[in-house]
């Protein structure tokens, strides 16, 4: 089975990277296929897969697609893709908010897939929610489920709802940990610790908070109490938080990306 990544970025290179290095493919199965100069020359030195500038060289000899391009650049590349595509191709897309039906209209076909990963696929850590149009085979299915667990786990959802729910929640989610750490170590540095001591403080403490969840069955409710004296620190810290309704805000954030998704799937 050979694999094209349309899409050398942040995330088209997470999966190529990762796929080729997975015992699923053959050396050389991944394609890699980009529009910029810099970027096909600076990875035209990694060996473990082949890199293209133009499609008609690489579309065709794949079996699977794997698309990685910003939404908004979606319009241009099923273009130029049409005429190249053909029905027993199976595309996954990565794009925040492009529906199955919108790429099954643009591109003429009909096994499609919808995932959301997260930046954490990086390191072997992400979660990817996903979605199969019923053309596609069970054996297929299980095929994809393999490809994308090159870089984490995954959830099989049935509704797109859930793909742009997840989309507000892990998706973009990393980057809602990235502002919680930001904030703390802001507030390190005012107390006066150093850059590398604010660093350290902060994400020790999320590294072993979460390892402390991971290896509990308890809720993060239950973890906040055992933390929380009666009368003391962390309590004057949960009820700083309650009273400014961060809970509330933190929803809000989530549902502002949910939406965003909903909405780029609507734009042309
Ligand atoms: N970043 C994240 O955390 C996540 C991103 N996603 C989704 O993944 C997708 C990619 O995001 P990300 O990797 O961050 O984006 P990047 O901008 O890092 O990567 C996209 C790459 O695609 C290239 N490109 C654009 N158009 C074409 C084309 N027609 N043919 C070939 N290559 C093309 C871009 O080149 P150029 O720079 O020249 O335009 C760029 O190198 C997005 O749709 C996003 O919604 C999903 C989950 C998480
Ligand atoms: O911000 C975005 O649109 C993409 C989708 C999820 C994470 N990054």
């Amino acid at each position: 089975m050979k694999v094209l990544v349309i899409g050398a970025g942040n995330m088209g290179l997470t999966y190529a990277e990762a796929m080729s290095k997975s015992k699923l493919l053959k050396k050389k199965n991944v394609m890699i296929l980009d529009n910029s100069p810099e970027k096909i020359l600076s990875l035209q030195k990694i060996s473990h897969f082949d890199v293209f500038d133009n499609m008609e060289d690489c579309l065709p000899e794949a079996d699977l697609i794997f698309i990685a391009v910003k939404p908004y650049h979606s319009a241009d590349l099923f273009a130029k893709m049409k005429s190249l595509i053909n029905p027993g191709q199976i595309i996954i897309s990565i794009m925040a908010g492009i529906t199955i039906a919108a790429m099954k209209n643009a591109l003429g076909i009909q096994k499609v897939v919808r995932a959301m990963p997260n930046l954490p696929a990086q390191v072997g850590k992400g979660i990817t929610s996903y979605m199969a149009s019923d053309e596609i085979s069970r054996i297929e299915l299980l095929t994809v489920e393999n490809l994308l667990d090159t870089t984490g786990k995954s959830i099989r959802v049935q509704s797109e709802n859930y793909i742009d729910a997840s989309t507000g929640i892990s998706g973009s989610g990393p980057a809602y940990v990235f502002y919680f750490m930001h904030s703390m170590m802001e507030a390190a540095l005012k107390m006066g610790f150093s850059k590398n001591d604010s660093k350290v403080l902060v994400s020790q403490t999320f590294e072993g908070a979460v390892e402390l969840f991971n290896q509990s069955d308890l809720s993060p409710n239950s973890w906040m109490d055992k933390v929380a004296s009666k009368g003391g620190t962390t309590r004057a810290a949960l009820d700083s938080m309650d009273d400014n309704n961060v809970k509330d805000l933190i929803e809000e954030a989530a549902y502002a990306a949910f939406n965003r998704a909903v909405e780029l799937g609507k734009e042309k």
